[in-house]
């Protein structure tokens, strides 16, 4: 089993929308995972995790079903606190600061929920103005702007009057993309962005997140299990599993890595090291 994190190799790596990233000695990371286990009565989801997440890249964690990803990504924003270890965030640890600076923290991320976690009363448009109004005094012409800014990137300015039943699973997460992105967060999370989603449609938002961290930069997290979504839009990959990362690096290393247990799961197959449970 690989435990390598080759995110501090000596190199310089251009992101998959083209930023250069600094050299190793510079890399920062606002997201830290130092040690972290939880359980959920006797099942022990998280045992002992460790990962530093590589400041303004993508990186993709993959894991099989139950394996921990979407409980990873709650206590990342504070959702969930951890039964040990640390969840450090811009340097803080989330459980050593007040429930209103973790709440100020908050706004500094965008979450993509799988389903986009649309309000299913609102608009697209006034899903998307809905954390402008909620964090920000600014007036209804300036939150006007920003929206319809979002939406024409996403595709949807033409939907902004539908309410999320009225449009596709790939347009729902397509405006809980703009909406993820309306604060200017400098964290972006996404929880399976392309579950339920058609092959075409997931390369489309494939593409489309690609595209929105060339425009905005910022550090990305998805989580997935899709191998091809991976593929496409990792600067970084994470494996986990069994309740810890198991392995961390360069997206690039990961797909040529000759390790049985990488292979097995960047491959798919079912023969190897890693078993069902
Ligand atoms: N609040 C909770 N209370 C009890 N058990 C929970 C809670 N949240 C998650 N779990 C359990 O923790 C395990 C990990 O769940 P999680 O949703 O993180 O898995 P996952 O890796 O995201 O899975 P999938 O890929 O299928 O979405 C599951 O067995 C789940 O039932």
């Amino acid at each position: 089993m690989s435990t390598s994190n080759t995110a501090d190799a000596p190199t310089r790596i251009h992101t998959r929308s083209g930023h250069l990233l600094a050299g190793p000695a510079d890399r920062t990371h606002s997201m830290e995972v130092r040690n972290v286990s939880k359980a959920f009565g006797n099942f022990h989801v998280m045992r002992g995790m460790n990962i530093n997440f590589v400041d303004d890249a993508i990186t993709t964690v993959l894991g099989p079903s139950g394996t921990g990803k979407s409980v990873l990504l709650k206590h990342l924003v504070g959702l969930l606190e951890p039964d040990e270890g640390e969840i450090v965030i811009f340097g803080q640890d989330l459980w050593k600061i007040t429930e209103q600076e973790r709440y100020d923290l908050r706004k500094r991320f965008g979450v993509l929920f799988q389903d986009g976690a649309l309000f299913g009363s609102m608009n697209i448009y006034d899903n998307t103005a809905f954390p402008l109004r909620k964090h920000t005094d600014m007036s209804e012409a300036e939150i006007e702007h920003i929206v319809m800014t979002r939406l024409t990137e996403v595709g949807l300015e033409r939907s902004i009057t539908k309410l999320p039943n009225e449009v596709s699973g790939g347009m729902r997460k397509r405006a809980g993309f703009a909406r993820a992105l309306v604060l200017n967060p400098d964290i972006v999370l996404f929880d399976e962005p392309d579950s339920g989603l058609d092959p075409v449609r997931t390369s489309l938002l494939n593409d489309l997140i690609l595209d929105m961290h060339r425009e905005h930069k910022g550090t990305y997290l998805l989580v997935t299990h899709d191998i091809r979504t991976a593929r496409k839009v990792s600067d970084y990959v994470g494996l986990i599993w069994q309740g810890q990362v198991v392995h961390y690096g360069e997206a690039e290393e990961a797909f040529a890595s000759d390790d049985p247990f990488v292979r097995q799961f960047l491959a798919g197959e079912s023969a190897g090291p890693l078993g069902m449970d």
